[in-house]
């Protein structure tokens, strides 16, 4: 409808724009939901988060999406019920956000929502010959606009791959618009179910700047820690800290072929769960390894391997900064066997001035904003970084 377009030129040529940005990730923790408001474009952009909160998933909620959650089998009702349902909960969660900082609807621009990833499947991981990578955000985002009122951009990642990418990762775009410094190499690291980083030249290259998923964060964590003590996460890495390596069981994990593909790669739960633990747990032969050595073996497994990506671009006598984001950045014995293991401090991205919780959220908000008032971007031809605009718009009448 016309006014709608006239409506998005409008905002298209604001100086600034007030944008919630929504993520909610592997971890099916809740729905992260960041106001910002965004003056220009690209690495012009400048961000003010306004207010940060992680809305918790009831237990209700959580389950509905697991039963189709990463899942080759499911019942494909529930996967068609859960795309408005997921829609309309994040919506009626926006309100009452906005009602609980006293902001007016009126007063967002837009809504940037990533939905609700219940499957990904790139290439290098499904390899039937002739498919694409694929994967699959549901909460459709028509759900949010006719709710909210307000035009919503969503489903962010098949441009991504439409472009030649594997959907994801796509914080290395607002990596870039906000944390790159000319002079200092920066490794951005996210740890949330899966863990992903960015490295950002300090030369300000942006042919240079790479990204990957480096595998396991918290999913295979928080999967045990339920399982042996019905317990959501292994909360400051308590549990892990009480047990001992087995370093048997640690190669039996790390033999696995996902880390053996070259980078850039990126995976989710459908390759790191249970049954891949308990075919290492077999192959190791071990007799009996106790809870708390599964939790310190799976902690050590995802700070060697986010290591091991790390130094797959990293010199050791190269100069650079890790800050680390996401809810792994609370657990002490993964920042420390990640420090450990690269021989430096991984210092967390609030030193940056955002909250390590806010960040995903900030950057659909950020990657919303490109799409209505951004340029061309160019990170040259290598894989994994495609100069697209991304997210499909939905208005709201
Ligand atoms: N105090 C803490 N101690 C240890 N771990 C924590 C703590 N707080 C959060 N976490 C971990 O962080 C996880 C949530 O992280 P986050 O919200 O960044 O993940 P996500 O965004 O759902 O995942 P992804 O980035 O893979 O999509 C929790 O499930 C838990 O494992
Ligand atoms: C398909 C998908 O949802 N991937 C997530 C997931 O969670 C972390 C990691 O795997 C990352 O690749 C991605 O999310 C972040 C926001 C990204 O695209 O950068």
């Amino acid at each position: 409808m016309k006014k709608h377009i006239e409506k998005l030129c409008q905002l298209s040529g604001k100086p600034s724009r007030r944008i919630i940005g929504l993520m909610s990730g592997t971890s099916l923790d809740g729905l992260d939901v960041a106001v910002c408001n965004i003056e220009g474009s690209g690495t012009e952009t400048v961000l003010d988060l306004e207010f940060f909160t992680t809305v918790p998933y009831s237990d209700e909620f959580r389950n509905e999406i697991l039963q189709i959650f990463a899942k080759r089998q499911i019942d494909f009702q529930q996967l068609c019920l859960l795309n408005p349902f997921i829609g309309s909960t994040h919506a009626k969660m926006i309100l009452d956000c906005l009602k609980s900082w006293d902001i007016d609807i009126e007063h967002i621009d837009l809504i940037a929502s990533h939905g609700q990833t219940v499957f990904h499947a790139p290439k290098k991981q499904h390899k039937l010959p002739g498919f694409p990578n694929a994967t699959l955000q549901i909460g459709d985002g028509d759900h949010i606009a006719a709710k909210t009122g307000v035009i919503t951009l969503s489903d962010f990642r098949q441009k991504h791959i439409a472009a030649g990418g594997e959907g994801a990762p796509l914080a290395v775009y607002g990596d870039h618009f906000l944390f790159s410094k000319a002079g200092e190499n920066r490794i951005l690291l996210n740890m949330g179910g899966i863990a992903n980083f960015t490295f950002l030249p300090g030369t300000l290259d942006t042919t240079k700047i790479f990204t990957t998923d480096t595998g396991p964060g918290n999913t295979l964590l928080d999967a045990y820690t339920k399982r042996f003590y019905h317990k959501p996460f292994d909360e400051n890495g308590a549990i892990a800290a009480s047990g001992k390596v087995n370093e048997t069981l640690l190669a039996a994990l790390k033999s696995f072929p996902f880390f053996k593909a070259p980078f850039p790669k990126t995976t989710g739960p459908e390759v790191f769960n249970f049954d891949y633990v308990e075919t290492a747990i077999q192959q190791s032969k071990l007799i009996s390894v106790s809870r708390q050595d599964i939790i310190a073996t799976l902690t050590q497994l995802s700070a060697e391997t986010i290591a091991d990506a790390i130094k797959s671009v990293m010199n050791e006598d190269d100069a650079y900064t890790i800050y680390a984001s996401g809810g792994g950045a609370h657990n002490p014995v993964l920042m420390s066997g990640i420090s450990h293991a690269l021989n430096r401090p991984v210092l967390k991205i609030d030193k940056l001035g955002i909250s390590g919780d806010a960040k995903e959220a900030v950057l659909f908000a950020v990657l919303a904003n490109e799409a209505v008032a951004g340029e061309q971007m160019h990170f040259g031809e290598k894989e994994g970084v495609p100069g697209v605009s991304m997210g499909k718009i939905s208005f709201p009448g």
